[in-house]
């Protein structure tokens, strides 16, 4: 609902949001352009009458003084019949420039203020600065849902590159966009007469005529005691009327004045709403406050590329959407499956799915798993395929699935199987699917496979299970999915050298080169996908480098019957492999100086060895690590000596399984459980990098290591101060 409500009114709107906001923008600069050709004075140093009768000195029919918000000065006089206008210098009363705001400006302000088209285009702006207010405030209740709560919103986000452009951009100019919609909204109301401005409410100022003739303007009493800088208008009554009286407008109020004595004939202080409306219109326009408006103008600009990003997401989302073939009706179908996604990649999973299904000759019905029904009357088997969210929550088309679950009373025909899909960097890895399992076991619905989940949308993992549906249904299923193929790049080795073989644990370090110097952009900790010849199903490793070092270097164990990791090693030098990144925003150093501790083992070195390489600021880091015999796999070796001496490392932690220490790494992490505590009393961030059973020993050392600061790996997760990286 709460993405309906992003998503909809900002695709209707964004045309509208991007000429708004690039507008504004434009308009902004006038205040700060205005500012820097004219000087004025401070207040106190010159009175209106000051200012007046040098004025008088250069023109002989003034009819008005008029001061805009930014502090120029602009005279209305009348020569050879005619009424003109000129800006003049504060201090002598001279004209600078004849007073004539730019075309361009003029047409700017009218496109920001009614999109050429008059009253209707002034309602439509309305409109427009409304729905970028619902788009703000539904664009942050959307990043604290996902995020899991308030304190969270600035945590960093996962997602493409273009989700995350859209989330950054939108955290930045949120508290401008906020300020910007709501003053719009507020002027819109105001020109429609929906709110009063506050001047119709100033009464009737002339209260009585007095007649005699004009006294030297300079002599006048009250404009002796005006601040040249609390003018805003001062209109001459017209010479030789013996009736006429000046009409002043100070910021703080407006009257008439005796031409005579200078005397206030009548004077209304400016009332409440008035002032209001003066204070929006300065923070909406920036005029009288130029570098308000000016951070307002440049937060504007994030606008037009947050309507961009939101279309593209919005374009990826409707294009990733699986178009389902033969998907029969819920109460006809054999198969029923039912998907749990927020990013549809689960989608991806299911038409594989549904397909091979369609294929064995079964009728399927596939839908959201929020239209749970009770018409599966034809029914033999249900499948759950489901992501998680948050915290262990339900992505958006499960999210009424278990209160309708707890609904359904009939014992079904079927028997189920659930598949979650997750990221086992969550603390509550596949926590959603648990849950749904955990519902439909105390239903006492019938179980056709356990519970199976998949990590980060491994394809092995689901051909896998994709064997043990073939078997428990007697139809060979050829579950080959993996989510949609990104775009590879092609790239060439440059750079190889192998460690471990004499330990049995053949490893390589291998940078790579593009073709044509055109890497794609990756950071250290992202992840590279390659595809082994004649294979469609990707290899995720991380990366221990990041694209502006010019190379793409990972860490490849090979292993026996290892598709991939052979073809790496076997791979001579200007050779060429397709690859395409993914990112993986979470595993990196947080931001600041607060020391890093680096855990991993084997092949893990290979991102933590990329954060010490671009330590340049040389905060703490602390590298514990794993390996199996000094002499024969350690990767990095001199590498990381050189950066212990040139302080990017603190210290350096390798203990070795087949030397004579015979130590993993999570002995040396419970050797140094005292110092450990005290960098985690530090705020120092946890980065573990390695296989599964190795970061389950090493979250099973520190949960101990934790215990006297009364606090463990679990609620460290949750604050991002512990992130794995796993395979
Ligand atoms: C903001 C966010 C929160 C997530 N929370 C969890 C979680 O708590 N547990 C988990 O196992 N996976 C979590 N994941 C991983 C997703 O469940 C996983 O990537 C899934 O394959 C996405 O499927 P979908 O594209 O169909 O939504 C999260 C992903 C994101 C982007």
């Amino acid at each position: 609902m709460l993405r309906q409500l992003h998503s909809l009114p900002g695709l209707l709107a964004a045309i509208f949001v991007l000429l708004i906001s690039v507008t504004g923008a434009l308009l902004s600069f006038n205040p700060v352009l205005e500012r820097a050709t004219t000087s004025v004075p401070a207040s106190g140093q010159i009175s209106v009458a000051e200012f007046v009768s040098q004025l008088a000195k250069h023109y002989s029919e003034v009819e008005q003084v008029t001061r805009t918000p930014t502090g120029s000065l602009i005279v209305y006089y009348m020569q050879d019949g005619q009424v003109r206008v000129d800006q003049v210098d504060h201090y002598t009363g001279q004209a600078i420039i004849p007073y004539e705001p730019p075309a361009y400006s003029r047409w700017v302000k009218n496109l920001h203020r009614s999109l050429l088209l008059d009253t209707y285009g002034r309602a439509l702006v309305g409109i427009t600065a409304l729905t970028l207010l619902l788009l703000a405030i539904s664009g942050v209740m959307l990043l604290v849902t996902r995020l899991g709560g308030w304190r969270q919103l600035f945590r960093p986000v996962n997602g493409t590159l273009i989700q995350r452009l859209h989330t950054e951009f939108g955290r930045l100019a949120l508290l401008g966009l906020l300020v910007s919609s709501l003053t719009g909204i507020y002027l819109s109301a105001t020109t429609f007469n929906l709110i009063a401005e506050g001047l119709e409410a100033e009464p009737e100022l002339m209260q009585q005529v007095v007649t005699g003739p004009a006294a030297p303007i300079e002599t006048l009493t009250v404009l002796k005691s005006t601040d040249l800088s609390n003018l805003k208008e001062l209109v001459y009554p017209y010479p030789n009327d013996p009736k006429g009286t000046y009409s002043l407008t100070t910021k703080q109020g407006a009257g008439y004045l005796n031409q005579t004595s200078g005397e206030w004939l009548s004077y209304q202080p400016h009332n409440v709403t008035y002032l209001l409306y003066e204070f929006i219109y300065m923070l909406h326009t920036g005029e009288g406050l130029w570098w308000f408006g000016l951070a307002l103008g440049i937060f504007a600009l994030a606008a037009p590329l947050l309507a961009i990003t939101g279309v593209l997401i919005w374009w990826q989302k409707f294009r990733a959407k699986p178009r389902l073939i033969a998907n029969s009706k819920a109460n006809t179908a054999v198969s029923i499956i039912l998907v749990g996604s927020e990013n549809n990649t689960t989608w991806g999973f299911a038409k594989t799915l549904h397909n091979n299904l369609v294929k064995a000759g079964q009728s399927v019905h596939t839908a959201p798993m929020n239209q749970l029904t009770n018409q599966y009357v034809n029914a033999k088997y249900l499948f759950i395929l489901t992501a998680t969210y948050g915290d262990g929550d339900a992505p958006t088309s499960a999210k009424k699935f278990l209160a309708k679950l707890e609904k359904t009373s009939k014992k079904p025909s079927f028997s189920t199987s659930i598949l979650g899909f997750g990221d086992r960097q969550f603390p509550q890895f596949c926590g959603f699917a648990k849950q749904v399992a955990a519902a439909i076991n105390t239903k006492g619905w019938p179980e056709l496979l356990p519970l199976e989940t998949i990590n980060k949308q491994s394809s092995q993992e689901f051909a896998r299970w994709g064997n043990a549906l073939s078997k428990k249904l007697g139809t060979q299923l050829q579950l080959n999915h993996s989510s949609v193929q990104p775009k590879t790049t092609t790239l060439v080795l440059d750079k190889k050298t192998t460690h471990g073989i004499e330990v049995q644990a053949p490893t390589a370090v291998l940078a790579f080169k593009a073709l044509k110097n055109n890497l794609p952009y990756f950071e250290v900790g992202d992840l590279v996908g390659i595809l082994p010849p004649n294979n469609q199903a990707p290899r995720l490793y991380s990366l221990a480098s990041a694209s502006k070092d010019g190379i793409l270097e990972i860490c490849v164990r090979q292993h026996l019957n290892g598709l991939c990791s052979n073809f790496l090693h076997q791979l001579p030098l200007g050779g060429s492999i397709k690859a395409f990144i993914q990112p993986n925003p979470k595993f990196r150093p947080v931001s600041g100086k607060t020391p890093i501790i680096l855990i991993g083992a084997g092949t893990g070195i290979g991102p933590l060895v990329g954060f010490i390489r671009h330590n340049q600021k040389h905060r703490p880091m602390y590298l514990y690590w794993g390996g199996r015999s000094l002499n024969s796999d350690f990767l990095y070796q001199s590498e990381l000596h050189k950066y212990l001496a040139d302080k990017r490392l603190t210290e350096l932690n390798a203990v070795f399984s087949r030397d004579q220490e015979q130590a993993y790494v999570q002995d040396k992490l419970s050797l140094d459980a005292t110092k450990l505590g005290e960098l985690i009393k530090q705020d120092a961030q946890v980065l573990v990098c390695g296989g599964r059973n190795m970061a389950n020993s090493i979250m099973a050392a520190f949960d101990k290591i934790l215990i006297p600061l009364n606090t463990d790996v679990a609620i460290l997760k949750t604050q991002g101060r512990y992130r794995e990286d796993v395979y």
